[in-house]
């Protein structure tokens, strides 16, 4: 079957009706959803098991989906992950990104900022994946520093470590896919509320994509021109391929 897709554009309405006055859903509950989607993928795909190495590098970008990054290490944190955050660029828009590294540290996870060095995580005898919440549906290229180099530095380590991404592939054009060889490949895509059109450039032998987000009935899908996806009783993801 052909994967359900919308637009970027699509999206951002989207996202904006079901934070308007008729639906009322606020950023922070759609954002608690969206990371505890993606720290069910995690799981899912490396399960926690006290014999293995559990320590998960979560890239948090300056917008919305850095803060599904950050609530997701949370959730990790709370399935016996040891989650290490790098926030290089703290976006004082809300004070609610504050809180969520409040939480952060209520739970003891590392939040490394600007000048730490990060790239020690980048060591796959000690780190199982990286989640890659730097940039989702906003995203405008070219990519401005420091997000450049370390998406170059992600690029060198992804075949031994593997990039887990939040909503897109840091990089790629949401509409487009990657615009060039230089982009990164993720082992595992994790779509919120529905795929945008760069996931259907996914190599499905080399990322295995899930949908997550579940937070929209059958008929808002609908009016979106999608289908709603088949979640298994309260499953936040599901695996499409
Ligand atoms: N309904 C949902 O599915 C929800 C999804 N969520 C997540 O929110 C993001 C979209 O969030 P938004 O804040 O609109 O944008 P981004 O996080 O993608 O990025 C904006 C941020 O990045 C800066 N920026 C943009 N382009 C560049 C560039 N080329 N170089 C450097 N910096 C750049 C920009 O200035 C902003 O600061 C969506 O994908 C989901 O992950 C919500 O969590 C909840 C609902
Ligand atoms: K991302």
């Amino acid at each position: 079957m052909a994967l359900r897709t919308i637009s970027s554009q699509l999206a951002a309405q989207l996202d904006k009706e079901l934070m308007g006055p008729e639906v009322g859903f606020t950023l922070e509950q759609l954002m608690e959803l969206a990371g505890l989607s993606v720290a069910q993928a995690v799981v899912k795909e490396f399960p926690y098991s006290e014999s293995r190495k559990s320590q998960v590098l979560v890239i948090a970008g300056p917008g919305n989906n850095g803060g599904d990054g950050l609530v997701c290490a949370r959730h990790l944190a709370l399935s016996g992950f040891q989650p290490v955050v790098y926030y290089p660029k703290r976006t004082t828009k809300t004070p609610f990104y504050a809180q969520l590294v409040n939480q952060l540290e209520f739970f003891k996870v590392p939040v490394l900022g600007a000048g730490d060095n990060w790239a020690q995580y980048l060591d796959h005898t000690k780190t199982l994946c990286v989640v890659d919440a730097i940039f989702g549906f906003s995203f405008k290229p070219p990519v401005r520093e420091p997000f450049g180099s370390i998406l170059e530095q992600l690029r060198h380590t992804q075949h031994e470590l593997p990039i887990v991404s939040v909503d897109i592939p840091t990089g790629w054009d949401v509409d487009e896919g990657p615009a060039d060889s230089d982009c990164i490949i993720p082992s595992v895509l994790v779509s919120l509320t529905v795929p945008k059109p760069c996931a259907t450039k996914i190599d499905t032998r080399e990322t295995h994509h899930y949908v997550g987000g579940r937070f929209i009935p059958r008929d808002f899908a609908l009016k979106y021109g999608f289908e709603p996806f088949p979640y298994e009783n309260l499953d936040q993801v599901l695996r499409l391929h």
